[in-house]
């Protein structure tokens, strides 16, 4: 039987989850007056009609799931509801499969600059509502609203950037091998394609699949994040306020039903493209699933990113890309740091200003002031950073910072952490922690630092730290990875190919290649073509 680690979770194994028959909540009392008694405020939001509740949105409208089931959000934080979203089944997914198939058939025909201009306006919205956006991040994510901030311009990039690439979708023209003949290709969009993503970035992982999509004339039914379903509803009325049609974007929602939600999509005939973030047990489960249909299909998933600092590096440049590396969205990010690698001559120093920056961290509610690091998601990612640091430390690492839960701001709350002494044995080094705990290896060599960095089955990102020009080209070409950050935490950007090898998946997301994805090439060979003269 298949594994679905982040969803075979009963309601009543977990309080945060759980199915219901619809209840009357009324919006007003859950954003205004119960956040004013809740453990922290929610600011309000400027535009209220962004918060949809209890609606998914199929063919430009917003419903409700036919068996009239929903399911109950909670905000990390808190741990209080923020509100309800229906738990949709196969015949609800069914329908916006037709819908989004029923769409294509005209949307397919725009020009590329009619929907440039769409994913324009959608960006300008995006723009304009970023305060809302990221209130609704927050409430449901926990990242701090600075950050929350960050991923919504992170998120609306990826409508700027194919808004700009959609009418730039060449072909080739090609000389050819065969007398008489002449070629040219053309890109066509593949047709409806089915988008599945993951809380950790609830706008930014949705708009990185649907600006190419669209942009390509795609049409896409996409299934939002159990845990963060509100910011996508909410990405679906901006949609609609830009004039994309009915039906070329549907979000659907769903918690319980998921497998079976995801078992459609790859096994429906009518949908051509599949694209998931998300773990590497799910990926491989889905990839399974859609062998039926031969979908086309790109997969984002799980990293363990080495991060090796050199003696040569400048301490504070390592330093700092390092806490950007490991600590963003408190380490809950696919291409965090995972494993810092540090040389034994710049040991003793990175590892005590590491740790200095890591204790000056302010962790608590992401609407407050100064807070740098927020929850986590979910009781299973503190449990997993305890299991990871109990593990190292029975096994001899030191903590140097943090190691505790921090259970007076809340039950999804965990220190930020920094393990010394951390070695190959350990489970932290053999798989990603998800969470704010860093462990540092000590090393000796650039040969044996590479072997232990390719020393994983996953291959998402890697950084390292150097002032020596030619290890800084060796190093990057020896990486099994997708991604390299040379002298820089920070690699995440719009114009940059984002993607993996190995058990990290495969395709490209953003840049230039990333329309790829959803596009066929056709080949137009004419023949009997004379020269004249
Ligand atoms: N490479 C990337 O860009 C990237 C980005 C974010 C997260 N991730 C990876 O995702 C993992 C953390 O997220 P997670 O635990 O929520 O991952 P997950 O695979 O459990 O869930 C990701 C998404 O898949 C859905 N899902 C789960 N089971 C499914 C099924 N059987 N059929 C269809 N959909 C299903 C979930 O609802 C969620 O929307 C980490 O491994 C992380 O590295 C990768
Ligand atoms: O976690 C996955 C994606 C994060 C990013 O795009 O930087």
């Amino acid at each position: 039987m298949p594994r679905f680690p982040s969803l075979l979770i009963s309601a009543a194994q977990n309080t945060s989850r759980g199915l219901r028959a619809p209840k009357q909540y009324p919006l007003s009392t859950r954003i205004f007056a119960m956040t004013m008694s809740s453990a922290h405020l929610v600011p309000p939001l400027k535009d209220k009609s962004l918060f949809k509740e209890n609606v998914a949105f199929v063919n430009g409208k917003w419903v409700k799931a036919k068996s009239g089931k929903i399911f109950e959000v909670y905000d990390p934080a808190s741990m209080k509801l923020i509100g309800t979203v229906p738990e949709m089944e196969t015949v609800d997914v069914n329908e916006a499969i037709d819908h989004a198939a029923a769409a294509f058939k005209d949307f397919r025909k725009t020009l590329p600059r009619e929907r440039a201009r769409m994913l324009r306006k959608w960006y300008d919205l995006m723009m304009e509502n970023k305060e809302d956006l990221a209130t609704l991040i927050t409430w449901e994510n926990g990242k701090p609203t600075a950050d929350a901030l960050g991923e919504v311009n992170y998120a609306a990039a990826f409508l700027e950037w194919f808004s700009e690439e959609a009418p730039r979708l060449y072909g080739d023209t090609i000389p050819t091998a065969v007398a008489g003949n002449r070629v040219v290709t053309i890109k066509q969009p593949v047709g409806v394609c089915a988008l599945i993503t993951p809380w950790n970035f609830p706008a930014a992982m949705v708009t990185r699949k649907l600006g190419p999509a669209l942009a390509a004339g795609c049409t896409v039914v996409a299934k939002t994040p159990g845990e963060t379903p509100f910011t996508a509803l909410a990405l679906g009325e901006l949609a609609q306020r830009a004039g994309i049609p009915p039906g070329v974007v549907n979000f659907v929602t769903a918690l319980d039903h998921t497998p079976a939600i995801g078992q459609l999509l790859c096994e429906h005939p009518t949908v051509k493209k599949l694209s998931f973030t998300g773990s590497t047990n799910v990926g491989k489960l889905l990839m399974k699933q859609s062998s039926s249909t031969l979908k086309k299909l790109s997969f984002e998933l799980g990293g363990n990113a080495p991060l090796i600092v050199f003696d040569d590096a400048d301490l504070e440049t390592a330093v700092t890309g390092a806490i950007t590396s490991k600590f963003r969205t408190s380490g809950q990010t696919c291409v965090c740091a995972n494993r810092l690698y540090v040389q034994s001559g710049i040991y003793d120093k990175f590892a005590e200003r590491f740790a200095e920056k890591v204790k000056g961290f302010k962790v608590g509610s992401g609407y407050d002031q100064g807070i740098t690091h927020g929850p986590l998601i979910h009781g299973r990612a503190v449990s997993k950073v305890e299991q990871h640091i109990r593990d190292a430390t029975s096994k001899g690492a030191q903590v140097l910072v943090g190691g505790q839960r921090l259970p007076d701001l809340g039950e999804n709350f965990h220190q930020p952490t920094v393990l010394s002494g951390v070695t190959a044995d350990m489970a932290i080094a053999g798989e990603e922690t998800f969470g704010p705990l860093a462990g540092l290896f000590k090393f000796d060599t650039e040969e044996e630092v590479i072997k232990a960095a390719n020393n994983a089955d996953v291959g998402l990102a890697g950084y390292f730290f150097t002032s020596d020009i030619q290890r800084a080209w060796r190093v990057a070409e020896a990486l099994e990875v997708g991604m390299v950050g040379i002298n820089t935490g920070l690699i995440s950007d719009v114009a940059s190919p984002f993607g993996g090898v190995k058990l990290s998946g495969f395709g490209r997301e953003g840049s230039k290649y990333g329309i790829d994805e959803y596009v066929a090439i056709k080949t137009m060979t004419f023949g009997g073509v004379q020269h004249i003269g």
